[in-house]
């Protein structure tokens, strides 16, 4: 394709991801499916600008303001993933002389606004928790790309098994330095005709999610919940965990997401798991297995914004109101889903948001309101999972992931037993 219809195509892609009325990747796909004829390469530029423009909004825009043409043409220039040839050939005289002035901008000297590229309701908070020298450092992690995290389901192959078969495709993947679980791959390689994959030694999860999994610690012949299972990234390890044996309840709203779950559990090999549709967190299968359920796991619905290095979008989709709407959500989830544990059972509430509202605070709130729960200290229980380096994971008594500090996407945890 010409470079310059390429440079059309991404203008028109981001016309669309700007409007943030749906989540980019759903976007881009759909992008994608109504352009058939794109190649790898092209498509893997499209993608990469698009996620680019996201990841610097602010910045980007502030220095397009200098150029002519559609706003969203100079922001694909600026933020041009696809190779400095194809740019080149794609931009007139002026452009090329626009885009020179442009990079001879010195972004340090511009407002702090335009460095972090986050709305302010969202800056503010974390700038008060972190102090200045590590909030930039997390700016400067969310502005990048997450690497590939994969998890090795133990009951279909051990860890170096998979690390070596993909080594013989030619993927080069490393041990996770904190999951016993994972393998972390660089780049975008594809894996889904793999036998690891298709075979289910292997799935696609972030390492913070594993470590979410592990703190549940569900075990051989349990009766767990996973109260909030979506598309069951977190239930395959758990029934993974429990070694197949047991009743794992994939309990969610979303039937949809639920779906999604099916091919997954098929390749995985687990028979232990239960998927089912609930109408809200108070519905009737919960009241009858009220008292009966050694672990349950709460990963609630969130604002999202521990993912925005794969999820830039959100940032700009999010709102404080919306922080409060959820809120509401996670605290009512939550009393409705502690009422499933036995005496002895464990409980986490989990999110993957960076700010203390969706967090410490509903786990607090928790504490004080439900004293029958003892919180336990997460440090004592990764260690006891066998996570590595469990104390640099957690802070509180609380799991705290952070991109900047550990790599992954941004979880909380907090863990209770219920007492006897
Ligand atoms: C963070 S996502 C879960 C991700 C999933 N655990 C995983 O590992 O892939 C939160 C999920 O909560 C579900 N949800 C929202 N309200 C709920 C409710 N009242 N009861 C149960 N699930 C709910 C959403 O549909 C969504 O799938």
């Amino acid at each position: 394709m010409h470079p310059n219809a390429l440079l059309d195509l991404c203008t028109e892609l981001l016309r669309s991801v700007l409007k943030f009325d749906a989540p980019a990747d759903g976007v881009v796909s759909a992008f994608f499916r109504k352009n058939k004829a794109l190649g790898q390469r092209e498509r893997h530029a499209l993608a990469e600008t698009t996620y680019a423009v996201l990841r610097q909004k602010p910045l980007l825009q502030s220095l397009a303001q200098s150029g002519a043409g559609p706003l969203e043409r100079r922001l694909a220039i600026l933020a041009w993933a696809g190779g400095e040839a194809g740019l080149k050939g794609a931009l007139k005289p002026q452009e090329q002389e626009w885009l020179k002035q442009v990079r001879q901008v010195d972004v340090a000297s511009l407002a702090p606004k335009l460095r972090h590229n986050m709305p302010e309701w969202l800056a503010e908070p974390l700038l008060a928790r972190l102090g200045e020298t590590e909030f930039w450092a997390l700016a400067a992690s969310m502005s990048e790309g997450a690497a590939l995290d994969l998890r090795v389901n133990t009951l279909k192959a051990k860890r170096e098994e998979v690390q070596a078969q993909l080594k013989a495709a030619g993927i080069a993947a490393e041990p996770m330095p904190y999951s016993p679980w994972g393998l972390r791959v660089q780049g975008k390689p594809a894996l889904n005709k793999l036998e690891a994959f298709t075979s289910g030694a292997l799935e696609v999860q972030d390492e913070g999610s594993q470590l979410l999994a592990l703190a549940l610690d569900a075990k051989r012949s349990e009766m767990v919940v996973d109260f909030c299972a979506g598309a069951g990234g977190k239930t395959l390890a758990l029934g993974a965990a429990m070694r197949n044996t047991g009743r794992l309840y994939a309990f969610d709203v979303s039937g949809h997401r639920l779906e999604s779950l099916k091919p997954r559990l098929a390749r995985s090999g687990l028979s232990n798991v239960y998927p089912a549709q609930i109408a809200h967190e108070r519905d009737d299968r919960i009241k009858r297995l009220a008292g009966k359920i050694d672990r349950v796991l709460v990963d609630a619905p969130c604002s999202g914004l521990g993912t925005l290095r794969r999820n830039p979008d959100l940032k700009w989709r999010q709102s404080p109101q919306a922080v409060v709407e959820l809120q509401a959500k996670q605290k009512a989830i939550l009393d409705s889903a502690a009422r499933l544990l036995k005496p002895g059972g464990r409980l986490v509430y989990a999110t993957c948001s960076l700010l203390d509202a969706e967090n410490e605070v509903i786990a607090q709130a928790f504490s004080e309101a439900h004293p029958d729960f003892q919180p336990l200290d997460a440090a004592a229980v990764l260690e006891k999972a066998h996570v590595a380096q469990a104390a640099s994971l957690c802070e509180q008594g609380f799991i705290r992931l952070w991109p900047h500090r550990h790599q992954v996407d941004g979880f909380f945890a907090a863990i209770w037993e219920r007492k006897a």
